[in-house]
């Protein structure tokens, strides 16, 4: 797919088409199709073996696809690997570095290496991250070790940046600088796909995110989808009232309502305004109102609680149906 002027895929970074990974039977990524657009931070989530290094090592022509097919530049990485390499900084989550070297001469050597390699820009992230770079790799701490791979990885000005779980082994202050350094790489221009455990860093830095679920691509969000959810908690002071009704006009702003033993849940989407005139009308007291946060609709996605009504990708329903669920 090359990329054409006039195609809204023009904007997109990263194009996927229905890409699918099978190890002999097991179907590790299925059908996989999204884009990344040049200048985003993305987010990649998912529990343990959801398939997300399977989806960036596809990506990236590490692995082939059994199925499917993905751009990174308009490149092929099953053609042209080299081609697409040469367009993205990659941070593993096993990072391995030589252990013989110090850290010096270790940033030395990728600077060289790589043909948009910035010896300058390695060092002063190193010492953002206040690494000591005369250690040898072999007597640093796993968290060093870390630091001394985003160094490496920062470094090259590439249009793409891929961090699998960078702030893994990393202290709190320390983790706060690997963000910061992520929204500098935004800032300058780089398209950012990050996966990390940590939710609450992925609420801080993407702009979109994408959920796995057993190799499915199971839900996509803006942060700004995210940002307009919320949660209303509460106690209903009538003894008498069994449910809530939600009025015709606020059915694309309230989700979800209960009401068990007086207790009330709403979730809302979108603009609040026109649903507290409701919720003030209601027999309610203590009434809490709260984003509702990636956590709440990371659960929903993945532990299958009916927490949320999302509307459910292609993919979400499959598997909805493959495990008999309505
Ligand atoms: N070489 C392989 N052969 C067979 N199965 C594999 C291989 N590599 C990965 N898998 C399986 O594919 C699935 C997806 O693995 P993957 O490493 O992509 O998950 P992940 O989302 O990155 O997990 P984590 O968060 O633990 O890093 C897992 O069930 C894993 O066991």
């Amino acid at each position: 797919m090359e990329e054409q002027d006039g195609d809204p895929s023009s904007e997109a970074l990263v194009c996927c088409e229905g890409l699918t990974k099978r190890y002999g039977d097991f179907t590790a990524l299925s059908d996989c199709t999204m884009t990344v657009a040049r200048g985003e931070v993305f987010g990649l989530l998912g529990p343990n073996g959801a398939g997300k290094t399977t989806l960036i090592r596809t990506m990236l022509g590490y692995l082939h696809p059994s199925d499917g097919r993905c751009t990174i530049a308009g490149l092929d990485p099953v053609s042209d690997p080299v081609a697409v390499r040469r367009q993205v900084s990659y941070l593993p989550g096993d990072a391995r570095l030589p252990r013989h070297m110090r850290g010096r001469g270790l940033l030395d050597f990728f600077a060289e290496m790589h043909p948009l390699g910035d010896r300058q820009r390695s060092f002063a992230v190193a010492e953002q991250l206040e690494l000591d770079l005369s250690r040898r790799v072999a007597f640093m701490s796993t968290g060093m070790r870390q630091k001394l791979a985003l160094a490496v990885v920062l470094g090259p000005r590439t249009p793409l940046l891929i961090l699998d779980e960078p702030t893994a082994n990393l202290d709190p202050t320390v983790r706060a600088a690997v963000l910061d350094l992520v929204m500098q790489e935004r800032d300058a221009g780089r398209t950012v796909m990050f996966s990390s455990h940590v939710l609450s860093e992925i609420e801080q830095t993407c702009d979109r995110v994408a959920f796995l679920r057993r190799g499915h691509l199971a839900h996509e969000l803006t942060m700004d989808e995210l940002f307009q959810r919320h949660r209303v908690t509460a106690v209903c002071s009538d003894p008498d009232m069994q449910s809530i009704e939600i009025p015709g006009q606020l059915q694309e702003f309230v989700t979800d309502v209960s009401l068990e033993k007086r207790k009330v849940r709403i979730n809302t989407a979108g603009d609040l305004a026109p649903v507290l005139g409701w919720l003030g009308s209601l027999p309610l007291r203590q009434v809490r109102i709260e984003p509702l946060g990636l956590q709440a609709i990371y659960q929903s996605v993945h532990l299958g609680e009916e927490i949320l009504q999302l509307q459910p990708t292609r993919a979400q329903q499959d598997v909805a149906l493959a495990e008999g669920v309505e």
